[in-house]
């Protein structure tokens, strides 16, 4: 079965978040399950630069304001498309944003343009790749599943996948003739959206079957407190609506192996991380202090990721005598937030405000647990790699991360079972009972290492979601 997956980010060509982790691993971990998964992502400068046996495929003339072309190539073995329009990607810097920090301002037509090229493979244009289904990912491609709604050929079966409900992808009504959709598209049961074009609202209306990333945030959106003005919608399509959880790239996410790290280790040689820990606190400015517990915490940094509440409670990791190590970037009042409460605390606290994928592992191999306090979190990758490296996850219990962070409540450590700590609700003195929690049990050496082993044993690869995907794409084409 061939698979056409369609979104605007994919590790390692361009990431500012989790969706390009999953574009990235899924096609490989669809393999085995006899998944034939291409992608198709724009092609932005570092995408284009990182291509090998790149090959036209085809020529798009005029695809809104300038000549584009649909390229075939490789990345690291994974045989992919791209979508080479230089009038609409061939912009440095960041997918989105344009150097003043705002959305590019014809980001409608950038990621119109993304659907458009992939509902013309989907629709067999290209040789040698007509797929069987198309899955969409996030609003960048929620048209897709419109163009082949209203499109005049026959089109394979649609997935749209929500990795983030608070990214919709909004646009003007004015717009539709320009994005090419016929006046008929634009109903409650098309495309529009609150008196707007909804991309991902279109794109979740219209696709076969609707995905989110795990089966507590698809039970969450279905609710007007976290359906985001969408929930209506989902609560009408709750037979089209699958929660599968994410995996993690277990090849690019092994401390067995793992290149940016001091010292490798495995669950067997837990000792390793007390290497890494030193290379983080050296490479970090912190005290070198061995006995330390060391928090850690990488994220993109917008209001969903709780960013606020660490700064609130800094004054009890104080009182911990912890330390606290950050790797984000993202939105400037919370980056500037960061820098400020960083100053008050030299070898204590420190920032690392930009993205750097090295030291998100060496982050994830020296801290000793790992804060993820997000207000909602569909499903949360930081979390998966901090148990795959031995770190403690501290998390909110929300979405993706009740599903994948096991409590050490009392029955939890009872049964020998916990791998991390959650807390609820998402608030400044509920995660600071949270972290002194985990004080607590890090004070209790045999607790910690059992902790630390049964999250080093959990499987948090993409073996099971691959089948979980793959059973979908089956029940479709059946
Ligand atoms: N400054 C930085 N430097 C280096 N690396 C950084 C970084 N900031 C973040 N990262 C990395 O980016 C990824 C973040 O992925 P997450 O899934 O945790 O969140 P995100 O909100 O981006 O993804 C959305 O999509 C994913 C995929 O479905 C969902 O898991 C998630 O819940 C949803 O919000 C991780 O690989 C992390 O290590």
């Amino acid at each position: 079965m061939k698979v056409l997956s369609v979104g605007s980010e994919l590790y390692p060509l361009v990431k500012t978040g989790g969706l390009a982790d999953v574009m990235g691993a899924l096609p490989a971990a669809l393999a085995p399950e006899g998944i034939a998964m291409r992608a198709l992502i724009p092609g932005y400068p570092s995408v284009l630069a990182g291509l090998t046996k790149t090959q036209p495929a085809l020529d798009i003339p005029a695809l809104f304001g300038g000549d584009a072309r649909i390229i075939s190539a490789e990345s690291q073995g994974l045989p992919l498309f791209v979508l080479d329009a230089p009038h609409l990607f061939a912009r440095p810097g960041n997918p989105y944003l344009g150097p003043d920090g705002m959305d590019w301002p014809d980001n409608a037509q950038r990621f119109a343009a993304l659907c458009r090229a992939a509902a013309m493979i989907a629709q067999g244009t290209v040789a040698g790749f007509a797929p069987d289904v198309v899955h969409a990912h996030d609003w960048q491609a929620g048209l897709l599943p419109a163009y082949l709604r209203f499109g005049e050929r026959p089109a394979p079966p649609t997935v749209m996948t929500v990795h983030n409900l608070a990214y919709q992808g909004q646009f003007p009504a004015y717009l539709l003739g320009t994005l090419g959709l016929p006046a008929r598209a634009f109903t409650i049961d098309g495309v529009e959206h609150y008196g707007a074009i909804g991309f991902l609202k279109a794109g979740m209306q219209l696709a076969d079957a609707i995905t989110t990333v795990s089966p507590s945030y698809a039970a969450e959106i279905a609710t007007p407190e976290g359906g985001m003005g969408l929930d209506g919608l989902i609560r009408a399509r709750a037979s089209a609506m699958h929660g599968i959880l994410n995996g993690l790239d277990t090849a690019v996410w092994n401390p067995a192996t793992d290149a940016a790290l001091a010292v490798q280790f495995t669950s067997r040689t837990l000792a390793g991380r007390a290497a890494n820990k030193q290379a983080l606190q050296a490479r970090m400015g912190l005290d070198q202090d061995k006995a330390v517990l060391l928090f850690g915490l990488v994220s993109r940094l917008a209001s969903q990721k709780g960013i606020d509440l660490v700064i609130e409670t800094l004054p009890v990791i104080d009182a911990l005598g912890a330390q606290l190590v950050v790797l984000g970037a993202g939105d400037p009042s919370i980056e500037r937030a960061l820098r400020a409460a960083v100053v008050m605390r030299p070898g204590r606290v420190a920032a690392t405000i930009g993205f750097e994928e090295a030291l998100a592992h060496l982050i994830q191999s020296g801290a000793d647990a790992i804060l993820v306090p997000s207000r909602f979190e569909p499903c949360g990758l930081t979390q998966l790699s901090a148990q795959r490296y031995g770190a403690i996850p501290v998390v909110a219990r929300v979405g993706g991360l009740a599903d994948t962070v096991i409590d050490a409540n009392e029955v939890g450590l009872t049964a020998g079972v916990a791998t991390g700590v959650q807390f609820a609700p998402v608030a400044a003195d509920a995660l600071a009972l949270g972290l002194r929690r985990t004080a607590a049990l890090f004070a209790d050496k045999p607790a910690w290492r059992r902790m630390q082993r049964n999250a080093m044993a959990l499987d948090v690869s993409w073996t099971q979601p691959a089948r979980r995907y793959a059973a979908l794409y089956r029940s479709l084409v059946n």
